[in-house]
């Protein structure tokens, strides 16, 4: 089967002062599936997101291609395929109500009701402004957003940051909503131990570079899944190295 998105030799740079922050990038997101893309801060995993919806900072360039469904991404897949969780959770439109922004992305009140629920938000949320609601809320209205829309792919960049161990692992039950509405997910984080919890591929991305493409085998990850030097050390660095399917 075709992958849903394919990275072919994706390099970002300054053109102008010929530095090159991504070199060669290449892997590929099955469909349905969760590939984690994992590397240390200013790495350049966010401008990666950004680089698959054509939002790159203006004094940025891009080299290569990116695919979905084999073809090239255009601006209406862009539209209706894709789904960015940006990082900040300031993303969301301060000055239009929740409601109106999910009912941007569908028509069908009853979807976004059980999402809602799905997601423990009440509805009256939806008469909210952004303003009105806490970080964590906001971060669950922007996972309501992916889960409505139609989209193929959801990217979430960095969604666990800052949150204590109870909250984390409650948002990735939620990231895994969306692979259980068979959309792909690309779940962008430097939290190793987050990757190999929900993903069914791990990209680690090092110097501008992809050091290593771990794929889960079966239930989970072993040992011998990780033969990079730097990936076997975070892997040993965890504290519990085993995670099996529930
Ligand atoms: N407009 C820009 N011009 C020049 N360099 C930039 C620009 N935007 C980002 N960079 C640089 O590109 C690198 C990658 O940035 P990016 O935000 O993608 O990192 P990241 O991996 O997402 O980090 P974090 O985990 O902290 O979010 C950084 O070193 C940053 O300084
Ligand atoms: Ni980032």
């Amino acid at each position: 089967m075709k992958p849903l998105l394919q990275f072919k030799q994706v390099s970002i740079y300054h053109p102008k002062s010929d530095n090159t922050i991504l070199n060669e990038i290449n892997f590929t997101i099955p469909h349905g599936e969760i590939v984690a893309l994992l590397g240390p801060s200013g790495i350049g995993k966010s401008l990666l997101a950004q680089s698959i919806f054509s939002l790159l900072p203006e004094n940025l360039k891009m080299s290569g291609e990116i695919t979905f469904q084999a073809q090239a991404l255009t601006k209406a897949k862009r539209g209706r395929d894709l789904v960015l969780i940006p990082q900040s959770v300031e993303a969301l439109n301060p000055l239009m109500k929740i409601g109106k922004q999910l009912h941007t992305l569908t028509n069908n009140k009853q979807k976004i009701k059980n999402t809602l629920l799905e997601l423990g938000l009440e509805e009256s949320i939806m008469r909210s402004y952004p303003f009105e609601l806490s970080g964590g809320q906001r971060r669950r209205v922007m996972i309501a957003m992916a889960l409505v829309s139609d989209a193929k792919l959801v990217v979430a960049d960095e969604p666990t940051p800052g949150l204590d161990m109870e909250a984390r692992q409650d948002l990735l039950q939620l990231l895994l909503k969306i692979k259980e509405q068979k959309k792909s997910l690309l779940f962008i984080t430097h939290d190793f131990l987050a990757a190999q919890q929900i993903a069914d591929k791990i990209v680690v991305l090092k110097n501008g570079s992809v050091i290593d493409c771990i794929v889960r085998e079966g239930c989970a990850f072993t040992d011998e899944s990780f033969s990079h030097p730097y990936t076997r050390a975070l892997w040993r660095a965890l504290p519990e190295q085993s995670f099996t399917c529930e």
